[in-house]
């Protein structure tokens, strides 16, 4: 790339964690780490640190629309990621918005934080169902956000195919159905309904886990907006996104965030 040459563009849609680890802050450290320009459209805004969330507050849905539509208009994107939504309103017009946009979009249907904070209202999950996941070029559920969607309970690698079904069915063009909730390797699936890939990567063995499944969600949009296909940019996100968890760090009494400079000191001695 020449100094004039400028990098692709991602653009995230999701809520902030003050503490850093998760939501948009993760997402752009993610961006960052991956070569391309983020940009941030916030949904809410939580009080939150490596205890929990202990706040959170929705933005009015003209605010979410205004910001949308600032960065699309003028400096465009190649890809669109999304996080915490919400509510059902927000759901409605996120997926409005992506689906007048000419950019694969990879939609993180986050429903819990990794404390059990509520970060959805229930009475969103069929707005995600029926308006969110049909816009979706992949779907990146984790295992209680199937269960929440589709009443498919996976309880090991083999019912991830079955998962996988239930959760193409309401129409993303992907589904990555992430497996790094059960035991042993941290196993992901990921499918067309044609074509699969099982991704495999060793567990790390570290709590420091805040924030995994932002990351990984960012870093496939990363991918896609650089033209990769989809098979190949979740392929480099789970690297990434491995490297990070293995370098994840205690900050605060609880769960620490991942490392998401990693990459970036990997050749640093
Ligand atoms: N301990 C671990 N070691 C290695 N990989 C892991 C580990 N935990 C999760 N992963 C991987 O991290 C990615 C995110 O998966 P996870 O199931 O944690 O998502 P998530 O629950 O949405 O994340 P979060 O809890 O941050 O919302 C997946 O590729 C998963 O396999
Ligand atoms: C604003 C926001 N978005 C997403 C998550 C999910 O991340 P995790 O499950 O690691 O807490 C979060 N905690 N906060």
């Amino acid at each position: 790339m020449s100094a004039l040459e400028a990098p692709p563009r991602v653009l995230t849609v999701a809520g902030s964690d003050s503490g850093g680890g998760a939501g948009v802050q993760a997402d752009l450290k993610t961006m960052l780490a991956l070569g391309v320009h983020g940009m941030s459209v916030i949904t809410a805004v939580t009080a939150q640190n490596s205890l929990g969330v202990q706040g959170a507050w929705e933005l009015p849905v003209e605010a979410v629309r205004a910001q949308y539509r600032s960065v699309v208009d003028d400096i465009g994107v190649q890809a669109v990621k999304t996080g915490m939504l919400s509510s059902a309103e927000l759901v409605e017009a996120v997926a409005e918005l992506i689906s007048g946009t000419d950019a694969p979009a990879v939609v993180d249907p986050v429903g819990v934080s990794k404390h059990g904070d509520p970060l959805l209202a229930a009475s969103a999950l069929d707005s995600v169902r029926t308006k969110l996941l049909p816009v979706a070029t992949v779907a990146t559920p984790n295992l209680d956000e199937v269960a929440q969607l589709t009443g498919v309970r996976v309880r090991s690698a083999d019912d991830l195919r079955r998962a996988a079904a239930a959760v193409l069915a309401f129409g993303p063009r992907w589904v990555l159905i992430k497996g790094g909730h059960l035991a042993g390797d941290a196993v992901d699936l990921l499918t067309d309904g044609a074509e699969e890939l099982v991704l495999r990567a060793p567990r790390h063995d570290n709590r420091h886990t805040h924030g995994t499944g932002c990351t990984l969600a960012s870093a496939i949009a990363c991918g896609l907006a650089r033209g990769r296909s989809v098979p190949e940019a979740v392929t480099a996100a789970k690297e990434y996104v491995t490297g990070a968890i293995a370098a994840g760090f205690a900050l605060g009494a609880g769960i620490g965030p991942v490392d998401h400079g990693w990459a970036l000191r990997r050749d640093t001695p």
